[in-house]
C-alpha cells in the first residue's frame, strides 16, 4: 500500500505560518496583504473555490476583496476593474478566476493585470521569467505540487518526471518547475502515442488532465509518487462525487506514495495561492522575504523529520 500525501494537513501547516508572517507585518509595518478575486460568472464549482480563498485568506490575517460579475460582463468593465485594482494600495494581489466567457479575451485580461500583483503567475512576463530561470510569481497548483513532491522525496535531480496535460495553468509551468528541479521531463497530452508507455516510465507522475480516473495500476511504475491534480464532479450512485485524474484505489496498490482527491493538491493550491500573496506584499513594499520563498513552504522534509 502507498503512502498518503495529506495535501490539506500540509496546507494547514503552511497557512499558519503564513498567518504568522501576515501577523508580523500587520504588527511591525502597519501593512495588512490584501488580495482581491474577480469572479466572472455562475459556476458552483469556481464560487465554492472563490468562496475557500477568501475565508482562508481571512483566516490567515489578510485583507480580501470579492468581485462577482455577471457572465455577460462586457470585456472594457471587466479591464476597468483591473486597472482600479492595479492602482489600490491596499490590493496586493489580483486573481481572475478562468475560464472566462466566451466574449472576454483571456490573454487579453491576463496581460492587463500588473506582474507584480500577478499572484496566479499567468502573466507572460512572469511565465517567461520562470522559464529562463530568473525571478517571477510562480503558479499556485504547480507550486503546491512542488511542495508536496519536496517534502515526500527531498532532492528530486535525475528523477524522471511524467506531465500529463499541456494547460498553461498547471501542465507546462509543472513541467517548468520539474526542468528548474533537474528532473528528466517529458509532457504528454491528448496526441500522446502510447501514452501508457510514456507513464509507465515515471519516478513521478503529475496528472492534470481533467479526466475521472483516466491513470489506471497498470500506468504506473511500482514505487513512483503519484500527484493527481484533477478535479472531476461524476454523477455515482444518484449523488456528485469529487474525483481525480487517476484511478485511486487501483493506483494506491502500485505507487510510492500519492495524493488523495478531495484532500491532496486542491488545498495546496490556496495555501500557496496565499503565500503568493504574501510574497507580493513584501515586494510591493521593499520588505524582506526569504530568497527562496519555498523554504517556508517545506521547512523540513518527511525524510529530515523522519
Ligand atoms: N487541484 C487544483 O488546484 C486544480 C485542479 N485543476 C484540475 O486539473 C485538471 C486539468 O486542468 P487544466 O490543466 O486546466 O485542464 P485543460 O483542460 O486546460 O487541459 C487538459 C490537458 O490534458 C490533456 N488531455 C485531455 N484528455 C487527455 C487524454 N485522454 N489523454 C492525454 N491527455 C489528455 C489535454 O491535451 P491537449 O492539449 O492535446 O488538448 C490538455 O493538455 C482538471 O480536472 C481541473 O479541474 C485545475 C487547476 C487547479
Ligand atoms: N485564475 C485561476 N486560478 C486558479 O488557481 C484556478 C482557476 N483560475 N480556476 C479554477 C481552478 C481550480 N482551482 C482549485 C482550487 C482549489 C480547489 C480545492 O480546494 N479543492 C478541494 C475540494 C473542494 C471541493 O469540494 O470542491 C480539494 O481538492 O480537497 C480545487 C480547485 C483553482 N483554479
Ligand atoms: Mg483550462
Amino acid at each position: 500500500m502507498s503512502i498518503l500525501i495529506d495535501g490539506k494537513a500540509h496546507a494547514a501547516r503552511l497557512r499558519e505560518e503564513i498567518g504568522r508572517q501576515v501577523g508580523r507585518l500587520r504588527q511591525h509595518d502597519l501593512i495588512t496583504p490584501g488580495l482581491a478575486v474577480i469572479l466572472v460568472g455562475e459556476d458552483p464549482a469556481s464560487q465554492v473555490y472563490v468562496r475557500n480563498k477568501a475565508t482562508q485568506a481571512r483566516e490567515a490575517g489578510m485583507s480580501s476583496f470579492e468581485y462577482r460579475l455577471a457572465d455577460s460582463v462586457p470585456q472594457i468593465q471587466l479591464l476597468d476593474l483591473i486597472e482600479r485594482l492595479n492602482c489600490d494600495p491596499e490590493v496586493h494581489g489580483i486573481l481572475v478566476q478562468l475560464p472566462l466567457p466566451p466574449q472576454v479575451d483571456e490573454a487579453r485580461v491576463i496581460q492587463a493585470i500588473c506582474p507584480a500583483k500577478d499572484i496566479d503567475g499567468f502573466h507572460p512576463i512572469n511565465v517567461g521569467n520562470i522559464a529562463t530561470g530568473g525571478y517571477g510569481m510562480v503558479p499556485c497548483t504547480p507550486l503546491g505540487c512542488l511542495t508536496l513532491l519536496k517534502f515526500q522525496l527531498g532532492d528530486l535531480s535525475g528523477k524522471r518526471a511524467v506531465v500529463l496535460g499541456r494547460s498553461n495553468i498547471v501542465g507546462k509551468p509543472m513541467a517548468s518547475l520539474l526542468l528548474k528541479e533537474h528532473c528528466t521531463v517529458t509532457v504528454a497530452h491528448s496526441r500522446t502515442r502510447q501514452l501508457e508507455e510514456v507513464c509507465r516510465q515515471a519516478d513521478i507522475l503529475v496528472a492534470a488532465v481533467g479526466r475521472p480516473c483516466l491513470v489506471k495500476e497498470d500506468w504506473i511504475k511500482p514505487g513512483a509518487t503519484v500527484i493527481d491534480v484533477g478535479i472531476n464532479r461524476i454523477e455515482a450512485d444518484g449523488r456528485t462525487r469529487l474525483v481525480g485524474d487517476v484511478d485511486f484505489e487501483g493506483a494506491r496498490k502500485v505507487a510510492g506514495a500519492l495524493t488523495p482527491v478531495p484532500g491532496g493538491v486542491g488545498p495546496m493550491t490556496i495555501a500557496c495561492l496565499l503565500l503568493n500573496t504574501l510574497e507580493a506584499t513584501c515586494r510591493q513594499h521593499d520588505i524582506p522575504f526569504p530568497d527562496d520563498i519555498m523554504s517556508l513552504a517545506w521547512g523540513s522534509t518527511s525524510a529530515e523529520m523522519a
